[in-house]
């Protein structure tokens, strides 16, 4: 008999999650049925989506997350036992799957870490390459600005930027964070967003205006950066980071007149929309971490 552990959605978030709106329960799994597999968490994912999206669950539910599992007991000859799979499974110790649950096996990235299935070879790094890749279209020589650029998604964007010839602007919170980015990963220039001159800091990084705009912050940081935004601009609103939490809306500066005179196009997006192509980004990827030039923090 094995006894899972997980995590259950007891009182819904008011501000910032606290511990005892989630509550750690231990449940006895029944004995495989015929085609049932049980996989056991390899590694949890702990994404900003799991604060936004928390007003869409039931309480009761077990609290949403992607995992790498491993299968550890098996009936079902396409997932035997040693295998190794991604999927949201949410925040437990062991699933009891069936042929209808949602995984994916995972492929032996060449030696690669299988933890990358939940950065940058998953929904993180996805959303960096198609985000980034299609909705800004960047084009050699052309300014890049990336918002939660020291984060799992923004650090990608601003190395996809660089491998495409632009020239790359991270905004984060430390200047311990943009010595990384610019000494480690090759960004050209780092802002940091809490410092009282951010705005004339902005506008130093970036004297020739901003082509494409990467956002993962949104609130403020977003706003002032849309103000040094160029004709036929593009903004890709990829997350809100900043407000996820917020009781009442934040206030923020209005954007609507810089857009509108120099025709730039905003578009929000979820990754899912290219998951038919996530394989060709997944390969597109390890062919860069393989060249060098997509650097990881494992
Ligand atoms: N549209 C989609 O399909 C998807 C969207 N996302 C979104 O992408 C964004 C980034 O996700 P991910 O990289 O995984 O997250 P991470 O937690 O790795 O990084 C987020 C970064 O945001 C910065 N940040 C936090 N609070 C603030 C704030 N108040 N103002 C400005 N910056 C802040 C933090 O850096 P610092 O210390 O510098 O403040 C942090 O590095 C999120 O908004 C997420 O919801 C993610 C996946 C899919
Ligand atoms: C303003 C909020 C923006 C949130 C953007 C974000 O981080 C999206 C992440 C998705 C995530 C969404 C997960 C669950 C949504 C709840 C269930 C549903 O309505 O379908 C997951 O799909 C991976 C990222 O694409």
């Amino acid at each position: 008999m094995v006894k899972a552990r997980k995590y259950v959605y007891v009182k819904h978030f008011n501000g910032f999650p606290k511990e005892d709106d989630l509550e750690l329960v231990e449940e006895e799994l029944p004995p495989l049925q015929d085609d049932e597999y049980l996989v056991e968490a390899v590694y949890l994912s702990l994404d900003p989506y799991l604060r936004s999206s928390a007003f869409k669950l039931s309480l009761g539910t077990t609290y949403i997350a992607f995992q790498v599992a491993k299968v550890v007991q098996s009936k079902n000859a396409q997932h035997p036992v040693g295998q190794h799979v991604v999927g949201n499974l949410g925040w437990r110790t062991h699933t009891i799957c069936n042929p209808k649950t949602q995984v994916t096996p995972l492929p032996n990235y060449g030696g690669l870490p299988l933890s990358l299935a939940l950065g940058v070879l998953g929904v993180s790094g996805l959303t960096a390459y198609f985000g980034f890749l299609e909705i800004c279209q960047p084009q050699p020589g052309e300014t890049v600005v990336v918002t939660g650029a020291a984060g799992a998604v923004g650090s990608v964007v601003g190395q996809i930027a660089k491998i495409k010839g632009c020239t790359v602007v991270g905004v984060a919170g430390s200047d311990e964070k943009g010595k990384w980015l610019v000494d480690d990963l090759g960004f050209d220039k780092f802002v940091n967003y809490k410092d009282k001159d951010f705005v004339t800091k902005l506008a130093e990084a970036t004297p020739k205006g901003v082509d494409c705009f990467f956002d993962n912050v949104g609130g403020e940081v977003c706003s002032n950066v849309m103000y040094r935004m160029n004709l036929r601009g593009r903004v890709a609103l990829c997350g809100a980071v900043s407000c996820y939490n917020d009781v009442t809306p934040s206030k923020v500066t209005n954007f609507n007149a810089p857009l509108i005179w120099n025709e730039v196009k905003v578009e929000g997006f979820i990754v899912s929309r290219w998951s038919a192509r996530f394989g060709e980004g997944v390969q597109g990827m390890v062919r860069w971490i393989k060249e060098g030039k997509l650097k990881l923090r494992r």
